[in-house]
């Protein structure tokens, strides 16, 4: 079986649009969400009307993929939206995922470079960025909604603590700034993450606490469908009730039993994946025996490995990429030796047109990617010379949260060079718009 990753530029059987079944996009309707969105805007209202001088904090508690950062985005959007059309005072939205913005530091970096400042890398102290974003903010009478997603990594950090000091202590902390704060906190796990910060930050961020529990087999099969119907993603008649449903009672929360994922994530990625796969067959329709593949490949629950693989820094991803092809030309073999990976790698960074690099940085790249558990490494005896370096995939080591033999290798070349391109085209267009200034 392959699938086929040409197909962008042909009419594509079953997919119509790639991008809303991804996992950063915010579709139009959240269904079962509307108690928590509508929770979330009774504790922001006075915010979002611009009054002054007030903070309100809520906190988003759930397991992955039940819906918090699409709820917070969805907010973030029809807020900005309504102050541009001048319904609502005007109000700064910044929406910061802790994945990316991991200190203090650069977590105000990205608010501040939200609301357009250029920020230098050097020559704050963060606090003195904080009062510099703040009160560029409260001069322009603007009140804030910020988003903190993943916060769970801040929690853990002794800058996360001065972090959500400051913003619990806006006013005393910054007595000259004057604005109304609304802040989102996103948590996987609360009660884990909360144990880490002091006690007089968590009574002063503990505003609302909003569940957000795992979706039922029903629930998702109304998020599948708003995905397929409302938003168009997939041709309509590529699925039957039967496909919705199946993927929905394999993830789906069973609450008499507390058995189940409850993922929307994974339902979403269950369908692509069942989708491409039937693309790759040149079929019309998404067949059980689509889902049965992908269920039984252990693409589930292995989306940790897709956004641990497509958040790698470029070299590391094509050097991912050059042993997945090796490991798919030579499917018998479970190792690739290392001089082999350094000229496939070399091929891979031609075609991108991305210059190679030396041989003792992609050691170290191999290095890192072992650490991150990754890749496994032996020594082997080499071909023509003595001993030599072998890789592969590892399965699942007990240490790690990762396990890349999970995902199939055709997806995982997709994956990659899904995000090279992505990765090499935005920065191109980085580069145009610099040249345009
Ligand atoms: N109620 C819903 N309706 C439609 N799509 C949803 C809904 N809930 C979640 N999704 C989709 O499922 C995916 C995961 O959702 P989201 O990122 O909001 O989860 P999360 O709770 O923030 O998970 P994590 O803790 O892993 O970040 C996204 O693609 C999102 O669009």
């Amino acid at each position: 079986m392959s699938f086929s990753y040409d197909g962008y530029a042909r009419p594509r059987r079953i997919i119509l649009d790639e991008r809303k079944l991804s996992s950063e996009y915010v579709p139009l309707k959240l269904p079962h969400r509307a108690e928590q969105i509508a929770e979330t805007l009774r504790v922001m209202q006075d915010v979002i009307r611009g009054q002054k001088d007030v903070l309100r904090t809520i906190i988003y508690a759930g397991q992955a993929g039940t819906g918090k950062t699409a709820v917070a985005r969805t907010i973030g959007r029809e807020v900005k939206d309504k102050a541009a059309k001048g319904k609502i005072p005007p109000i700064l939205v910044s929406y910061v995922n802790a994945q990316e913005y991991r200190t203090k530091f650069q977590v105000f970096r990205k608010i501040g470079s939200d609301c357009g400042l250029d920020i230098p890398r050097r020559g704050f102290s963060s606090q003195e960025l904080a009062e510099y974003v703040f009160g560029f903010i409260s001069r322009r009478e603007n009140n804030a909604l910020i988003i903190l997603d993943e916060a769970d990594i801040l929690a853990k950090q002794k800058d996360g603590n001065e972090l959500f000091y400051v913003f619990s202590r806006v006013r005393e902390v910054l007595p000259e700034v004057q604005l109304g704060l609304g802040l989102i906190v996103i948590f996987r796990q609360l009660d884990e993450s909360l144990a880490y910060l002091d006690k007089a930050v968590v009574s002063s961020l503990s505003g609302r606490v909003v569940r957000f529990n795992p979706y039922t087999s029903q629930q998702l099969q109304d998020i599948l469908w708003a995905r397929i119907r409302d938003e168009g993603a997939i041709r309509e008649e590529a699925v039957s009730e039967e496909i919705i449903e199946m993927i929905a009672d394999t993830v789906g929360y069973n609450p008499d039993t507390k058995s189940g994922i409850g993922d929307a994530r994974m339902a979403i990625k269950v369908l692509y994946y069942s989708a491409l796969r039937a693309e790759g067959e040149e079929r019309e329709t998404i067949l059980p025996e689509d889902v049965r593949y992908v269920v039984n490949q252990g693409v589930l629950p292995s989306y940790i490995d897709e956004e641990t693989v497509t958040r790698l820094p470029l070299h590391e991803k094509l050097l991912l990429l050059a042993i997945t092809e090796l490991l798919l030309l030579e499917r018998e073999k479970a190792y690739v030796n290392m001089g082999e990976v350094v000229i496939q790698y070399e091929d891979v960074c031609n075609k991108f047109g991305e210059k190679p690099l030396r041989y003792t940085r992609i050691w170290e790249k191999v290095q890192f990617l072992k650490k991150m558990g990754l890749v496994d490494t032996r020594t082997g005896r080499g071909e023509t010379r003595g001993r030599t370096t072998m890789i592969t995939f590892p399965g699942l080591p007990a240490n790690s949260v990762v396990g890349i033999n999970r995902i199939p290798l055709d997806l995982l070349e997709k994956i990659l060079r899904d995000s090279i391109e992505k990765e090499l085209s935005s920065r191109g267009e980085e580069r145009g718009e610099e040249l345009t200034e």
